[in-house]
């Protein structure tokens, strides 16, 4: 298998981070084989399926989970996935060994395996002397070829635990201190290495680590629960300058990622877990800003990555390997969701390939800057972020706040949560039309600005959301007046909606004019609903059909009414006044574990033709009631996909249901992809309505345990 030869240098492989260089991280699943309880339990077909568009020359693939009928919406984009049939070798040889050639180039690499619990981690990194794992297979090929080019091979192994790091080649474990010295570089102060001349040196410090120690007898005394990582150190022998430049290769076995709410099996405290989850989470912003090439990467949140770091950026490579279990677990739905987050493709938004507005009319602003939010908020970027002006005037405030955020991105989000997240970036810009200095007559266009991708983050598909409301509040304007439109520059593109509006300019803005930037206007991809026929012309169509339309200022009242009632829909904790907008922003740090969250569905019954009468909602306990009954028709959905989608274990740790109704249960589902749309369909499993409410109560009692 080794490869010595310069050609190993020379290969390439077309992985996406090479088809496409920006990106920095490259993120593939890997779906673990049957355990043997498991084969017999599940029959042997797993619960995930693999869409690979183009075999296994596929740039991207989908994952999904469950029966497809029933869980279309669980279906997540990687850049690859590897299936129970292809081992360690076979993902080595198509993903590590090409990261091998690179650190022999100077490039650091680094291998990170990450998922639930469970679900093969360790396996694909460690593995064991009969199965080896990536990192033992890349340790072969790194050794083979130090010896033919005068290379020196070391490793250091350590434990993050709780944010402390250990030395685990040192018997006495010490601590290890993570410093940056004047040059920035970060250094492991107390981490030793320890040099390897053999892969059975390497396997007596590495591989089975674990399997070294005594089998623990009681609970307390069980592994415990942390990051383990490799680096594997290569350097010159010699001080020769025509050496090529040396690198490190790290090996990241992340601790499993478990949802909180859940009792833990191993008996882990909520603290703890809670944690480990926001170290994952702040692992996975770190790769999610090396791949949206944002100016700011949060080393800083988290131990690990900061260990990490002088790895992570720059030319170095990534690869982060979602493992997956073959059979139900929707703690694999979470951490593939997130994975997924950081390998979207940019500029998803629908925006003009053809079209620019030329706008000869000089424009005010009125919010005082417009700035790009990044998708993952840190500290320093919280105090950065500008201020926007809605149309009402007031704030809707973002839901960009760590932790939190990287949930927020998935596509479980309601169109209201949808809409609430996007507002965060809508703000306002009324343009003046002018000649020779002075305003004409009264007309002025309203801009309402959405965030480009990457300001807007947290809600694929809430662009399309608020276009929605938008035409819905423009009740006379085609949809099909919108036209879908592809990028149109490398600048930040934002999405725009235009109207005209009658009004009396001065009592806008006067004295915070600002001139608006030409170039980012000229950037803009636009989404326009334009009544300025001067435009129009130059644009050389008509995107509004002005017969059909209303008067275009009772169009834009109603249209100001959906944002008002949108902002009132703003859970009041991410609420705040101007002056206090920036500590806003920490009001859920990234050490707070958020779990998934389950922001409320508006029922259908409080909307009215998706306009909803901000004037309606005019008391906090209206609001809350109407937010309860969002979570109640969320918590019902959530208890109706699990019995649609559990297994027979899983099933029964619903209240009510025992061995009988759970075998029940799945000759139901065999009949129908989907017996339960609601809860009456569970009086068919024999449930009366005392017992649904009853279940549905120890569900909501469960998220408070
Ligand atoms: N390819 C495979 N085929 C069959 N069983 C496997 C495979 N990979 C792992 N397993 C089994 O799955 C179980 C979990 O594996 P492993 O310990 O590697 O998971 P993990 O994700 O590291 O767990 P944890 O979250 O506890 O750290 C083990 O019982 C292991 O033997």
């Amino acid at each position: 298998m080794a490869l010595s030869s310069s050609n190993h240098f020379d290969r390439t492989i077309n992985t996406t981070m090479e088809l496409n260089p920006s990106r920095k991280v490259r993120v593939v699943a890997k779906i673990r084989g049957f355990t043997d309880r498991e084969a017999e339990f599940a029959s042997g077909v797993s619960w995930i399926s693999v869409n690979k568009p183009n075999g296994e020359a596929s740039e991207s693939v989908t994952v999904s989970f469950g029966d497809q009928s029933v869980s279309r919406k669980d279906s997540y984009e990687v850049d690859y996935c590897y299936e129970q049939n292809e081992d360690n070798d076979f993902v080595f040889s198509r993903e590590v060994e090409p990261l091998v050639s690179g650190v022999f180039n100077g490039c650091n690499a680094t291998v990170i395996a990450y998922g639930a619990r469970n679900t093969g981690k360790t396996s694909v990194i460690q593995g064991s002397c009969e199965k080896p794992g990536l990192a033992a297979l890349a340790m072969t090929e790194i050794l083979s070829v130090a010896e033919d080019n005068g290379k020196s091979v070391a490793i250091s192994f350590y434990e993050v635990h709780q944010d402390r790091v250990c030395d685990l080649l040192d018997p006495k474990q010490p601590a290890v201190f993570v410093l940056e010295d004047a040059k920035g570089k970060i250094q492991l102060k107390g981490l030793s290495q320890v040099p390897v001349k053999s892969i059975s040196d390497f396997r007596k410090l590495y591989v089975g680590f674990d399997s070294r120690k005594p089998t623990p007898k009681i609970a307390s005394e069980l592994p415990r629960r942390s990051h383990k990582g490799l680096i594997v150190h290569v350097s010159s022998h010699n001080e020769n300058p025509n050496n090529l430049p040396t690198a490190k290769m790290n090996f990241v076995d992340l601790a499993g990622y478990e949802d909180v709410r859940k009792k833990s099996i191993d008996g882990l405290n909520v603290v703890e877990q809670s944690k480990i989850n926001q170290s994952i989470y702040a692992f996975v912003n770190v790769l999610h800003a090396l791949n949206a090439n944002e100016s700011h990467v949060p080393y800083r949140e988290s131990k690990l990555t900061r260990m990490l770091q002088d790895s992570l950026g720059g030319i170095n490579k990534v690869l982060m390997i979602t493992c997956l279990n073959p059979t139900f677990c929707q703690d694999s739905i979470s951490t593939v969701k997130l994975a997924s987050r950081s390998c979207q493709k940019n500029n998803k938004a629908v925006l003009d390939s053809t079209r620019k507005i030329h706008s000869l009319t000089k424009t005010v602003k009125i919010s005082s800057k417009k700035s790009h939010v990044p998708r993952t908020v840190s500290a320093t970027a919280k105090k950065q972020a500008s201020s926007r002006v809605l149309l009402s005037q007031k704030k809707a405030k973002p839901f960009a706040v760590q932790g939190r955020k990287l949930f927020d991105e998935a596509s479980h989000l309601t169109p209201s949560e949808k809409v609430n997240s996007a507002l965060e970036n809508v703000s306002i810009v009324e343009t003046i039309k002018e000649e020779e200095g002075k305003p004409v007559g009264n007309v002025k266009d309203v801009t309402l600005y959405l965030g480009d991708e990457n300001t807007f983050p947290a809600a694929p598909g809430a662009l399309e959301h608020i276009e929605h409301t938008f035409l819905t509040g423009l009740e006379d304007t085609e949809p099909t007046s919108i036209v879908e439109r592809d990028n149109l520059s490398t600048e930040p593109q934002d999405a725009q909606f235009t109207s005209t509006v009658e009004k009396d300019v001065c009592k806008h803005g006067e004295g915070q004019r600002e001139e608006f930037t030409p170039s980012l206007r000229d950037s803009t991809n636009t989404m326009s609903l334009k009544e300025d026929k001067g435009t129009e012309k130059e644009n050389g169509s008509s995107l509004v059909d002005d017969d059909k339309s209303p008067p275009i200022s009772v169009r834009l009242r109603e249209l100001s009414n959906n944002l008002k009632a949108l902002c009132s829909a703003t859970p009041s904790y991410l609420k705040t006044t101007e002056k206090n907008e920036v500590s806003s922003y920490a009001l859920v740090p990234i050490g707070a574990d958020i779990v998934e969250p389950k922001t409320p569905v508006i029922e259908p019954s409080t909307r009215a033709g998706d306009v909803w009468d901000a004037n309606n909602i005019n008391s906090p306990w209206q609001t809350c009631s109407m937010r309860s009954s969002g979570m109640k028709n969320s918590l019902v959905q959530e208890c109706l996909r699990i019995l649609n989608t559990a297994d027979k274990e899983e099933l029964k740790k619903l209240k009510g249901i025992g061995e009988k109704r759970s075998t029940y249960i799945l000759e139901l589902r065999e009949e129908s992809p989907e017996p339960f749309k609601n809860l009456d369909d569970l009086k068919d499993i024999g449930l009366s309505a005392k017992q649904i409410k009853a279940l549905m109560k120890t569900e909501v009692g469960r998220l408070f345990d």
